[in-house]
């Protein structure tokens, strides 16, 4: 029998650009019945001032920031892929110990390109570590507050907010899915429906649907690493 001792940790390393609530709900469950042995190791943003690396920080978690234009300004001749290739290698980090188990992109607003998804996938190299492990495939997990194939993209709740407007749709939900090329068509591991109530105010109905991810953000995680099936589609 396996003793809990024995039982290797889990690392995540999750990508943001805002906030953080969904990270903070990751840090939260650290540990915890849904994340059992299992730390956060890492926190990467494209966004200087996203406040999701102060609660990184706060929480004894290392830190990196990498944005696109001034990597391309301060890399003359270097592209968007060669910049998603850096952000790969920045996730894998540079020692078999910094390799995550897993990678959460927590309201990540940065498109990810082949370069990022075959080093991922173990199809490339990209770390310079002489990893024991250089060709597992690490998951890339995906938060959107939409249905699958609905609001893809960026400013999704407040298209749907719009398209409940002028009736088109009587719901939404939010999601995690499996990230691949085509943005937000991933494989859905969590969805959940959020019916809209007439009349309510968008900045309302953001605090339901918000509250939905903090719990699937977590439960997707979960059921990522520990093979668990938590894919209530509700
Ligand atoms: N290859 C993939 N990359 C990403 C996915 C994905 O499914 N596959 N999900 C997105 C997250 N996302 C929606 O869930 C999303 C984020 C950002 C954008 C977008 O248009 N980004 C622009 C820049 C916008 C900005 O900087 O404000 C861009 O990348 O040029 C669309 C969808 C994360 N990546
Ligand atoms: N297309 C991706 C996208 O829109 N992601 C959204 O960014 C927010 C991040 O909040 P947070 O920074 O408070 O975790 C979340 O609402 C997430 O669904």
């Amino acid at each position: 029998m396996t003793s809990t001792e024995d039982v290797k940790e889990k690392r995540i390393v999750v990508l943001i650009s805002g906030s953080g609530t969904n990270l903070q709900a990751l840090i939260d469950a650290q540990n915890g019945p849904l994340l059992p042995k299992t730390r956060i190791i890492r926190v990467i943003s494209n966004r200087k001032a996203a406040y999701g690396l102060t609660r990184a920080t706060s929480a004894g978690i290392a830190t990196a920031y990498l944005a696109l234009q001034p990597y391309l300004k301060t890399n003359p001749g270097k592209t968007r892929e060669d910049y998603d290739e850096e952000i790969a290698r920045l996730v894998l980090g540079t020692e078999d110990d910094q390799r995550p188990d897993l990678v959460v992109l927590a309201g990540w607003m940065h498109i990810l390109g082949e370069r990022f998804l075959s080093v991922l996938e173990g199809k490339a190299s990209g770390s310079s570590s002489s990893s024991s492990s250089p060709n597992t495939p690490i998951p890339v997990i995906n938060l959107h507050p939409a249905l699958p194939g609905a609001f893809d993209g960026a400013n999704a709740i407040e298209r749907a907010y719009a398209a409940f407007q002028e009736g088109s749709v009587t719901k939404t939900g939010c999601m995690v899915h499996h990230v691949i090329k085509d943005v937000d068509r991933g494989a859905p591991i969590i969805v959940r429906e959020i019916p809209f109530e007439p009349g309510e105010a968008l900045e309302e109905f953001e605090k339901r649907l918000h509250a939905v991810e903090w719990e699937i953000v977590v439960l997707a995680a979960s059921s990522v690493l520990f093979n668990k099936d938590q894919s209530q589609t509700s």
